[in-house]
Order: C-alpha cells, then sequence, then structure tokens
C-alpha cells in the first residue's frame, strides 16, 4: 500500500485527556478516531491490525472445533426477561425501542440470543457438544469509558457458548478453551496470566480470567510469593482470624469535629490510627439502600458485594440519598440509632470497639459507638479487598499485586440460561433436561491496546509481526531525487511478492517520514537515500537500532534475515 494513498492521520501532539501509553499512541499513530465518549473509528492501520487479532483467534476457536456465526446486536428484551436479567442490569444495559415501540437492548453480552438459538435444534444429545462463536461489536453504556480502547462503550468481542449434556462434556471444552486462549495470547505477543475470577451474576461458579500484565490495567491480580495462586483481588478470600482489640465499653460521646470528612482526618483528629476508624457506605442493592461498614485502613469490594447480594445492579448511593437517609453528608454519616435501613459491616469490624463513627450530621462524629447497645448489625461478611502481605486462603501465601488488563475470561456457566429459557434436549434415556453451559469471551479491540500498552516505546508502537499492519516499511527518503524515487518503485513491486509493504511515497521531509515510521511500528524498515544511484539501501530493524547497509542484490535474503529475527 502507498502511503500518499492510504489514511494514517498521525499528529504531533496528543490530546490531554488521553491517559493511558496505548490510547495516546492510538491517537498519535492515527489508529483511531474518538466518535463519542468510549466510541471509536478504527482507521487502517489498527483495521488492519484487528483482522489479524480476529483470525488468530478464529484459528484457535476452528482448531477446537469451535463454529462460527454472526448474532444480531440489537436484542429482543423478551429473551432478557426470561432468563431475568433484564432487572437484573442498571443503566449499562442499553436499552431503546424501534418504530413499534417494541423493547431491545444493544447487545453487551449474548447469552439469552444464542440460548435462543439454539433451544429449538439441539434437541437429542446426539447433537452434543457443539461450540458456536461470533467476532462482534458489543455495547455496555460504562459509567466512565477511559483510556482508549481498554475501557470503550462499544468494542469488539469474541464470544462462544458451548453446550453440553453433562458436566464431564463441559469440563473438556473449559480445558480445551483455557488452552486456546493460551495459544491465542501467546501468538499475539502479550505477557498474560491466567487467574480464578469471580463469575459476578452471569451464573456458574468456576471462572478464569487472562490479564495482560500492564501498569495501567484497572484489575489488580493478587498472586503468592510461595504458590501458584493467581486470582483476580474482586476474588480473593480474606481470611478472617479474629483478633480482638477490645477495650472497656464506653458511655457514647458526641464531639464537633469541623472539617472532618474523611477516616485518616477522623484518625489524626483523635490521634488514633486509621485502623481504629469504622466507614459506613451507603449503598443501594436494587432499590434498597443499605448500610456497610468496614475499618478505616479497608477498601469495601463492590464484587464482593454483588455476590453476596446476588445481583448486579449495586451502586454507591450518592451525595443527595445519603442526605434523604441520614440528614448528613458523606463524611458525617455512621450505624448510630440507624434502624431503617439494614447495617451489615466487614468481618474485621468485629475486632475493635468504641468505634468512632460518624454521627448523621455534619460536622459532628461519636466516640465509643457500640454493636448492639448502639447500633445492630444485621450479619458480618468478606467485604472487603485484601491487602498485600496478608495471608491467602487455604495457607498458599502471602499476597502480592500486579495489575493486569482483562482481556479474556472463560466460565463455566452451568444450566442458569437453559433453565430459565427451557433450552432442553433428550438425554440417552429420552429424559428432557436442560442444556450444560459454557461461555468463553476475548476482548479484540482490548487486545490490541494492551499489546501497545505492553510493545512500544518513547518514539511509538513496536508491533509482534503476528499482528504488525504490515511486514515491512519501505521508504524513499527523497522521492524527489528520480534515482531514489525509481528504486523504491522497484523495490515496492519486488518486495510486495514476499511482504506486505508499506511504502512511504509521500512528499514529506525525511524527519516527518521517520517519525511516522516509528509511530506506526512496523517491525523492519527498507530506506532508499542517496546511496540509491549505487544500489545501497538500509534494513533496519524497529524493536532494536539493527540495521544494515545491503546491496539490493542481496536485499531479499538479508530482509529475510531481519524480518526472522523480530519477534
Ligand atoms: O459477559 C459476561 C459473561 C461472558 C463473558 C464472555 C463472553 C460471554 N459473556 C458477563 N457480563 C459482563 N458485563 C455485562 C454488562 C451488561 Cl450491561 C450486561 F447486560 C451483561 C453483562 C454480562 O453478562
Ligand atoms: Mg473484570
Ligand atoms: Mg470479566
Amino acid at each position: 500500500m502507498k502511503q500518499s494513498k492510504i489514511f494514517i492521520p498521525t499528529l504531533r501532539e496528543v490530546p490531554a485527556e488521553a491517559e493511558s501509553v496505548s490510547h495516546k499512541l492510538l491517537l498519535k499513530a492515527g489508529m483511531i478516531k474518538q466518535n463519542a465518549s468510549g466510541i471509536y473509528s478504527y482507521l487502517p492501520t489498527a483495521k488492519r491490525v484487528l483482522n489479524k487479532i480476529e483470525q488468530i483467534v478464529r484459528e484457535e476457536m476452528e482448531r477446537i472445533d469451535g463454529v462460527e456465526v454472526l448474532m444480531p446486536v440489537l436484542q429482543q428484551a423478551e429473551l432478557w426477561k426470561e432468563s431475568g436479567r433484564w432487572d437484573a442490569y442498571g443503566p449499562e444495559l442499553m436499552r431503546m425501542k424501534d418504530r413499534n415501540s417494541r423493547e431491545f437492548s444493544l447487545g453487551p453480552t449474548h447469552e439469552e440470543v444464542v440460548t435462543s438459538l439454539v433451544r429449538d435444534e439441539l434437541k437429542s444429545y446426539k447433537r452434543l457438544p457443539i461450540t458456536l462463536f461470533q467476532i462482534q461489536t458489543k455495547f455496555r453504556d460504562e459509567k466512565r469509558p477511559r483510556f482508549g480502547l481498554l475501557r470503550g462503550r462499544e468494542f469488539i468481542m469474541k464470544d462462544a457458548y458451548s453446550f453440553h449434556a453433562n458436566e464431564a462434556s463441559l469440563d473438556e471444552t473449559y480445558n480445551d478453551m483455557y488452552n486456546a486462549y493460551h495459544k491465542i495470547f501467546t501468538r499475539v505477543g502479550l505477557n498474560f496470566r491466567p487467574v480464578l475470577a469471580d463469575s459476578g451474576a452471569i451464573g456458574g461458579d468456576h471462572t478464569h480470567e487472562f490479564m495482560a500484565l500492564a501498569e495501567i490495567g484497572e484489575d489488580t491480580i493478587v498472586y503468592s510469593d510461595t504458590s501458584d495462586f493467581a486470582a483476580n483481588i474482586e476474588k480473593t478470600e480474606v481470611v478472617y482470624t479474629p483478633n480482638h482489640e477490645h477495650t472497656p465499653i464506653k458511655e457514647l460521646e458526641k464531639v464537633e469535629t469541623p472539617g472532618v470528612h474523611t477516616a485518616q482526618k477522623l484518625a489524626d483528629f483523635l490521634n488514633v490510627t486509621v485502623d481504629k476508624i469504622v466507614k459506613s457506605m451507603i449503598v443501594k442493592v436494587e432499590d434498597e439502600y443499605v448500610m456497610i461498614l468496614i475499618r478505616g485502613n479497608h477498601e469495601v469490594n463492590d464484587v464482593k458485594l454483588k455476590s453476596y447480594f446476588k445481583t448486579e445492579n449495586i451502586e454507591m448511593a450518592n451525595e443527595n440519598e445519603i442526605l434523604n437517609i441520614l440528614g448528613a453528608k458523606p463524611g458525617s454519616i455512621g450505624p448510630v440509632h440507624v434502624d431503617k435501613i439494614k447495617i451489615y459491616a466487614d468481618n474485621d469490624v468485629q475486632d475493635i470497639n468504641n468505634l468512632a463513627v460518624g454521627a448523621n450530621e455534619d460536622g459532628y462524629h461519636y466516640l465509643n459507638a457500640n454493636v448492639d447497645r448502639d447500633f445492630n448489625v444485621e450479619a458480618y461478611g468478606d467485604f472487603r479487598f485484601i491487602l498485600e502481605g496478608e495471608s491467602l486462603p487455604n495457607n498458599l501465601g502471602k499476597a502480592k499485586f500486579a495489575e493486569g488488563i482483562e482481556v479474556g475470561q472463560v466460565f463455566k456457566l452451568g444450566t442458569k440460561y437453559s433453565e430459565s429459557m427451557n433450552a432442553t434436549f433428550l438425554d440417552e434415556q429420552g429424559k428432557a433436561r436442560p442444556l450444560i453451559m459454557g461461555c468463553y469471551g476475548v476482548g479484540v479491540s482490548r487486545t490490541l491496546s494492551a499489546v501497545i500498552e505492553q510493545h512500544h516505546d518513547d518514539r511509538g508502537v513496536i508491533w509482534p509481526k503476528s499482528i504488525a499492519p504490515y511486514d515491512v516499511h519501505l521508504i524513499a527518503i527523497n522521492p524527489k531525487q528520480e534515482a531514489q524515487l525509481e528504486l523504491a518503485d522497484q523495490l515496492y513491486d519486488q518486495l510486495r511478492n514476499h511482504f506486505d509493504v508499506l511504502y512511504d511515497d509521500r512528499k514529506e521531509r525525511a524527519g516527518v517520514k521517520f517519525n511516522d515510521a516509528d509511530l506506526i511500528g512496523l517491525p523492519v524498515r527498507v530506506m532508499v537515500g542517496k546511496q540509491a544511484s549505487e544500489g545501497i539501501v538500509e534494513v533496519k530493524r524497529r524493536d532494536n537500532s539493527e540495521s544494515q547497509e545491503v546491496h539490493i542484490d542481496d536485499l531479499q535474503d538479508v530482509l529475510n534475515a531481519f524480518y526472522d529475527a523480530v519477534k
């Protein structure tokens, strides 16, 4: 492809709102353009990378007998009402009406659609197991889209669904998928770890996420320094070992605490460590508000709340809701004398008494609040994130943290959808039983970004050759020089029989061309410059500074050697 004909709007400066490296480089290298928040157009070089990632995914799915389909993006609400998920999701599920006022969602995932697709077909155990997959656009109305394609609202996913007559068959496909994902993420050049994860409201109880290691990653991986334990922090159980530091019960005392709105400030004000403070959070669980109590040095784990209350529809209450319920701002709320909403507490809250908590009056706190005397706790539970260094469950060592980008996930779904949607098959005894399902996703557009996060330098992307937009960047340094243009044109015709070639034939200054070539990040470069008249060109790698001047008679061999040497 000639660069004078393609569309790669590289930028000199990057818009300030781009925070992650991949977001900056996607914009600077002219790979994406934002249409709206979290919604992007993929420009030519990005589209070519997506094609290659999708092709790798397709190959590995078909290798384990996955069968490709393409389901609709618009999903009729009736299906989500059958599965009970129409009300289980909040504003993240984009909903709309057609011209006849029929309700639809923009598909965030396709369990309901695929189950409705097979329930009229897969009626006999003889047709099982079967795995259907698609590579398709998804929509999830994220509250805070950010980091470009890492957390978009519209994104490309490979989603696969498998159907089985028994658990053993599901286990087999789950393992096949697990291994196929290993191959996919290895082939696209990612440094990744599979981790135990929380299956959330999707159902089932066995799931692994595939995490690309990157500091920008929003997920925290908990791993062990002495075992092969690895889990998403959302899932990592906190082992509660009682360690009561109780002091003699004291009288409840209300104190004025001007300007004290955080646990740390209250701790400083009271001259105690922040773990002696108890924070109160108000959470809306579907339509009911509850209070969660947690020690000042811990954070509430929203996924553990969703798992405990068995719903995805959980949101932190906003300031107005808190004011309406408790009559005070978030920094001054607490459990004392609160009886119109239920109070839940993290296990570790049991270890201390005579608590310092908000007084439900702005600018005031209580000292010496004690459970049973001053407030009731509905239930204690594991509602927090584990801290680095704490013991892992089952003596698997101490928790260590790493950031990850979730690029894939495999689930054992069980019969959650087949039962609710009446998708049954006749077993060997002719008895109707619900299909057993698995589902498996790869974030295709997110994988593109994750690769950039792991493969770049300060000048631009360094594509692994398996998914680079092109193989070779051919640059005529000064096409106004007849000898250079002629030789470059000749090499373009020659090289494109062996490689995908991007040919920079533009009448731009050399500096612009080299900057753009570094940004675009193709594995190997052939530069036609001043020595064109002697038939000498320069071959250069993008991943290191290795380069070599070579006569065009030897170019093919040298270029093959350079290309083979690149990862
Ligand atoms: O998508 C999955 C499970 C698997 C992942 C692999 C491919 C098949 N699905 C989980 N999940 C995540 N976010 C969602 C967001 C919305 Cl708004 C929704 F309505 C449903 C879901 C939802 O179900
Ligand atoms: Mg996640
Ligand atoms: Mg997930």
